[in-house]
């Protein structure tokens, strides 16, 4: 896989502070980019959400004006066409089972040790892999767990053309729950929506109170592929995303004479690669 990162910026902003209009008012109110903060009250609406599109001809800086927004910055002598084949996932489960730092892992290469800042509403980021040469774009969105945000979460589902869901190998609590997640997918989520179970944390095994056959045989009961994953080593955190990226490539453009393509086959054939090669 060659990855070719981008990043947006995150809606949650335009939600915290629903009197900005358009995106560069909410720019300003940016503390991280040290921004002074609005003296008026925050008033915090969950419903309210917009999307602002930016459209016109291949080269005249749409991506740039939006890391420039996003990031503060202007990346010279980049200009990398954006790709044309992409899809929305979705990362879903109980707070601090490890979305954002799958996320995070998947998309910079890193872990997010130390204190546990829970996602407010839903965040996002782009990364585009090469899925048999073709450049697939993948607009990740990180939800948040903790039930308050609930309601905004619910508005994104039916977007979403993959879902990854997530417990924590060491919360029985937040494998329990799987089966009310699932409840809600199929509540909001668009039918042919692919679903991915996944328990996180599979480093901490001195800590673990759900099987790895537990999670099999959960997933088997609802016909959805499996794996363990670990945000900290990053065991299984690409081969999660590519799956993904694979069964949706392969329903989206079927070049004739091209095998049919099975998402169970291919993360089981992975994991023995994987296995027997020692890697990861
Ligand atoms: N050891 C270990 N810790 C992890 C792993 N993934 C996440 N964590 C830790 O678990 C805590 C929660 O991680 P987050 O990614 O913020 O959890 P989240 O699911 O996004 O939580 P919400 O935003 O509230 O929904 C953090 O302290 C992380 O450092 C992992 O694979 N291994």
């Amino acid at each position: 896989m060659d990855p070719v990162s981008e990043s947006q910026s995150a809606p949650d902003r335009e939600m915290l502070y629903p009197d900005s209009a358009y995106g560069s008012s909410a720019m300003d109110t940016d503390t991280d980019d040290g921004h002074t903060p609005p003296t008026k009250a925050i008033t915090y609406d969950e419903e309210l959400m917009h999307k602002t599109i930016l459209v016109g001809d291949s080269g005249v800086g749409k991506t740039s004006l939006l890391v420039q927004f996003d990031q503060g910055k202007f990346i010279p002598g980049s200009f990398s066409a954006t790709v044309g084949i992409g899809f929305t996932v979705m990362l879903l489960g109980d707070s601090a089972v490890g979305k954002t730092c799958l996320l995070v892992r998947f998309k910079d290469g890193a872990f997010l040790a130390g204190s546990f800042i829970a996602t407010v509403g839903i965040d996002f980021r782009n990364k585009v892999v090469a899925v048999d040469s073709v450049k697939v774009k993948l607009q990740i969105w990180d939800t948040a767990g903790q039930e308050r945000f609930r309601s905004v979460t619910h508005a994104y589902y039916r977007d979403a053309q993959a879902l990854l869901l997530l417990y924590d190998i060491t919360s029985r609590s937040s494998f329990d729950n799987i089966r009310a997640w699932l409840t809600e997918i199929h509540e909001y989520a668009q039918q042919d929506v692919v679903i991915m179970l996944l328990g996180n944390k599979s480093d901490m095994s001195s800590e673990r109170v759900i099987k790895r056959e537990e999670g099999e045989k959960l997933a088997r009961e609802y016909g959805v592929p499996f794996m363990e994953t670990s945000a900290k080593t990053g065991v299984n955190v690409e081969l999660a995303f590519l799956a993904v990226a694979k069964e949706l490539k392969h329903r989206c453009v079927q070049q004739p004479n091209e095998p049919s393509f099975h998402i169970h086959d291919y993360i089981e054939s992975q994991k023995k690669k994987t296995s027997c090669c020692g890697f990861m």
